[in-house]
């Protein structure tokens, strides 16, 4: 593609190349550079893309998109905000393939990967169409499943992954849209026909500094939206609401000024079921997923569902094929009489959510174990204590994945949270001793709720990622003790 071509759409400050240069890829990391590529300088966290401008050059890079000029001689043009430059070239690169798909975007503290595997059920059985997903667990492209690093992939393999799933047949793509993509521009540039606020609570503050910066990221998906979902029983549903420059259509179980209300609701073991109101109609909702939460995300998926067209009846009887999420929720087998759930609960709301679901039903005690992970937001670490301290009968407080931080300290972080309490706990820093400690003490109808790993199968520990899967290592424990 001819560099002037590629850069359309771009403010250009200088321009300090051929226009006709031919160009052969685009690439944000010098690393990943190939010769005749466009390099895109980003200024990062950790280092600054300006830098390695000449190791990019070194790769074979024809040209650098850049805020500053390089010192290197090489072809070069300015623009105002890189990370900006780079979501618009990829766009241009794959030929907009966004263009092709009707966008679903979901933000939200806890119920994204949940809720965006509603919406693809229910588009999937609505329509027939074939969709995409873009998520924390993996990506799809309708039924392939495509593994993924992040929840909210970088500009440059966003635009990729849309041009395969355009290519392939998709006509839809719903996906978690992370503070940090939105903050970061990974989005740049996208219209959602449909954008979902799930709530707001406390995470990422390693990021956001404050609770106000972080909803000020989230709103910013509804500037981009045609329709916004919010939910109104979320304290920050005002600035969502706020930020919006398009219509928002309204979900609550307790407001009846919202255009879609849960009434009636029942909780189950296994399931939720409510009758879902708006202004024209009445319509039971079923849901295989327990627990209150899942209301709420079954509200989300329904009312995105409204905005894109589909009939009340038509997604309520589609409700009915969705299933659970691998790592929310899980039930190991393990053919005792006590009962295993793996949950992605690695955030002081969703923590609380989880152990009081399992609370209203457990026959036993319900014993949590969880810890924190390194690198990432220590303000939540002694609430999760606190939290897991409170609500649970036994707590087994461990490792999440500690990355470069001591265990130790995320765990004495943790503790300041537990100070006091009477619920009995132990620590156990190593999480497959931990694991095996808390099966073989396990009593007759205890619920054990493996809280924070959810889908991973890894642990990281240092910069090494370590296989890690807590399925497996239940059933190795389970097999040993006779
Ligand atoms: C805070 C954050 O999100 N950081 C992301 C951001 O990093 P950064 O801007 O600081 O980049 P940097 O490492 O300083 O490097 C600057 C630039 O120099 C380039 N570089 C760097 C080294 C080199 O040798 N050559 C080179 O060219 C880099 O490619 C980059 O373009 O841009 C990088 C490139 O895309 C990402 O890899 C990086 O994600 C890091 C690894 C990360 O852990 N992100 C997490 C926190 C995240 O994004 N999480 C969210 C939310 C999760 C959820 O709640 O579900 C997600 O969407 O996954
Ligand atoms: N609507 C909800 N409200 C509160 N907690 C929820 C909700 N939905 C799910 N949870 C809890 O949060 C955990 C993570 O859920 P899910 O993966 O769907 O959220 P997410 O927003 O994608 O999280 P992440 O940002 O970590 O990827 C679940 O395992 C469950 O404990
Ligand atoms: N997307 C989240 C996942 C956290 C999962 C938890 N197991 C942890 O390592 O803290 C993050 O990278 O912050
Ligand atoms: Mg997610």
């Amino acid at each position: 593609m001819k560099l002037a071509e590629l850069l359309k759409g771009i403010p250009v400050l200088e321009f300090h190349a051929d226009e006709a240069l031919e160009i052969t890829g685009v690439s944000y990391d010098s690393r990943a550079a190939a010769p005749g590529n466009l390099f895109v300088a980003v200024r990062g966290y950790e280092s600054d893309g300006h830098e390695y401008i000449g190791a990019a050059v070194k790769n074979g890079a024809a040209c650098v998109l850049c805020e500053e000029k390089p010192e290197e001689d090489i072809p070069y043009i300015l623009t105002d905000n890189t990370r900006r430059g780079l979501a618009v070239v990829s766009a241009v690169w794959f030929n907009n393939p966004a263009s092709r798909l009707i966008l679903v975007g979901v933000t939200g503290t806890n119920g994204k990967t949940t809720t965006t595997h509603l919406i693809k059920t229910l588009i999937e059985k609505c329509s027939g169409a074939k969709v995409g997903l873009i998520g924390t667990n993996y990506n799809m492209i309708g039924d392939r499943t495509v593994e993924t690093e992040r929840t909210t992939p970088e500009s440059y393999e966003l635009q990729k992954l849309f041009r395969d799933m355009a290519d392939e047949g998709c006509t839809y793509a719903v996906m978690e849209v992370s503070s940090h993509a939105l903050f970061l521009d990974r989005v740049y540039g996208l219209t959602y026909e449909v954008g979902v606020f799930t709530n707001l609570t406390h995470e990422h503050l390693d990021f956001h500094k404050t609770m106000d910066e972080y909803a000020k990221a989230k709103s910013l998906l509804f500037r981009q939206s045609n329709h916004a979902v919010v939910n109104l029983d979320d304290s920050y549903a005002g600035v969502m609401i706020g930020g919006a420059t398009c219509p928002v259509f309204t979900f609550s179980t307790e407001n009846d000024t919202a255009d879609l209300v849960a009434k009636r609701i029942k909780v189950y073991p296994d399931k939720v079921d409510f009758c879902a109101l708006t202004m024209e109609k009445l319509q039971k909702i079923e849901l295989n997923i327990p627990a209150i939460f899942s209301v709420y995300n079954a509200l989300a998926a329904v009312a995105a569902g409204l905005q894109l067209g589909f009939e009340l009846e038509a997604l309520a009887e589609a409700m009915k094929d969705c299933t659970g999420v691998k790592g929310r929720i899980e039930v190991v087998p393990t053919g005792r009489d006590f009962t295993v759930i793996i949950d992605y609960a690695h955030k002081p709301y969703a923590l609380e959510n989880i152990i009081s679901t399992f609370k209203e039903f457990a026959p036993g005690r319900v014993v949590t174990l969880f810890g924190c992970g390194g690198d990432r937001d220590a303000t939540k670490r002694p609430l999760m204590g606190e939290i897991a301290a409170r609500l649970s009968d036994y707590v087994i407080v461990t490792s999440d994945n500690p990355r470069t931080e001591d265990p130790k300290k995320i765990i004495d972080d943790i503790l300041v949270g537990m100070k006091g309490t009477k619920t009995p706990y132990i620590v156990i820093e190593n999480r497959r001793e931990a694991i095996g400690w808390a099966l073989k003490n396990a009593q007759s109808g205890d619920i054990l709720i493996l809280a924070g790993k959810g889908h991973e199968t890894y642990q990281i520990i240092g910069k090494e990622k370590f296989h890690f899967d807590e399925r497996e290592v239940v059933r190795e424990f389970l097999s040993a003790i006779s």
